[in-house]
């Protein structure tokens, strides 16, 4: 096993053979630990997960869109990114300006119930054109209030200042390396009631040493099979960029989960990845000179990643 895949696979055998099973908020049931730790080393590769494939495309666009400080899944679907479509679908479906079918608990209906099924995609399919090609529609119902874009680079302090985090960050790391107080937060107790989904990578904090630097998260939540592989993926990620920003070499990526659970419908899908063995970890490269605030999607290359096929499991909404 490769050590970013073992961690991994560590993670899922502990909330299998020991996590309580737990209700939660939609309805599937999960088994679940509190409290767990992994840690990537970034130079011994890069943290794409090798037993499933992962799409780097997705978790890179997502990322960018993060930094561009961008709330709106808009740009997530000019990239063909359709990983935040039902939570803005579900705050349109549950809008005056709705008259279709009702929605109510289209993630459970739409697993249930082959009928609904094809009415929920129909009307899935009618809300992302529209995001797509009705600007004002889009500006309403394409955005998933203040998220991590917007906390990230535009958190509102009192009287109308507005702080830049990233920009602070990096500001921070550059003038006083040795500074405890890297940290970058979305959790803004003052606006969760604006968000589609209270942010579940919460918080996180910088720390150079020796010419490196680390980075460890707090994720308050992670939904083991389907976000935490892309959680790993995305802040390795974050670590190369900031790190290459600021002229040090990426140390660690530290992964600190709270509610570390993997949802009962996922369980057979967890079986067959943990009967598979690991490939080498794949390569980060980027190829351009550009600021980590110019960069795009077609500057980053994932290089020798050799992994076994995507196991299809459904999204809790
Ligand atoms: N229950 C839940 N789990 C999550 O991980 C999660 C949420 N909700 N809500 C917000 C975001 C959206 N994230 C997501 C959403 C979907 C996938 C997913 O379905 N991934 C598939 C590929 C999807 C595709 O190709 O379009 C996978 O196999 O990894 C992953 C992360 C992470 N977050
Ligand atoms: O980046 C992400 C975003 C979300 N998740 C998961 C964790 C939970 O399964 C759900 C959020 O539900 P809450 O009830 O708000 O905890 O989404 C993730 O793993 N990674």
């Amino acid at each position: 096993m490769n050590l970013f895949d073992n961690a991994y696979h560590e993670l899922m055998k502990r909330v299998m053979n020991t996590g309580t099973e737990k209700t939660d908020r939609t309805n599937t049931g999960t088994k679940s630990v509190f409290g767990h730790q992994m840690r990537f080393d970034l130079n011994r590769g890069f943290p794409l997960l090798t037993t499933k494939k992962v799409s780097f495309k997705l978790v890179a666009t997502e990322l960018i869109w993060f930094l561009r400080g961008d709330t709106n899944i808009k740009y997530l679907l000019e990239y063909n990114n359709n990983i935040w479509n039902e939570w803005a679908f579900k705050k349109y479906t549950e809008s005056p300006d709705y008259n279709g079918p009702d929605m109510t608990d289209f993630g459970h209906r739409a697993l249930a119930d082959e009928n609904f099924n094809e009415q929920y995609k129909k009307e899935m399919k009618a809300f992302k054109e529209k995001v797509l090609t009705d600007d004002e529609f889009s500006k309403k119902y394409g955005t998933l209030g203040n998220v991590y874009g917007k906390q990230w680079r535009h958190w509102e302090g009192p009287d109308g200042v507005v702080i830049d985090q990233i920009k602070n960050l990096i500001d921070g790391i550059k003038n006083s390396p040795d500074s405890r107080r890297h940290i970058v937060s979305a959790w803004n107790p003052a606006e969760i009631e604006t968000m589609a989904l209270p942010p579940c990578h919460t918080l996180f904090q910088f720390y150079v040493a020796d010419g490196k630097l680390s980075l460890q998260l707090y994720q308050r939540s992670g939904d083991i099979f389907l976000g935490i592989p892309f959680n790993i993926a995305s802040y390795a990620l974050l670590l190369a960029l900031v790190a290459r920003e600021c002229g040090l070499e990426a140390g660690e990526f530290v992964h600190t989960i709270g509610d570390a659970h993997i949802y009962s419908n996922h369980f057979d899908a967890v079986n067959t990845q943990l009967e598979r063995s690991s490939y080498k970890a794949p390569e980060l490269k980027i190829n351009s000179d550009k600021s980590m605030f110019e960069l795009e999607y077609e500057d980053f290359e994932i290089v020798n990643y050799e992994s076994h096929p995507a196991i299809k499991a459904p999204i809790a909404v």
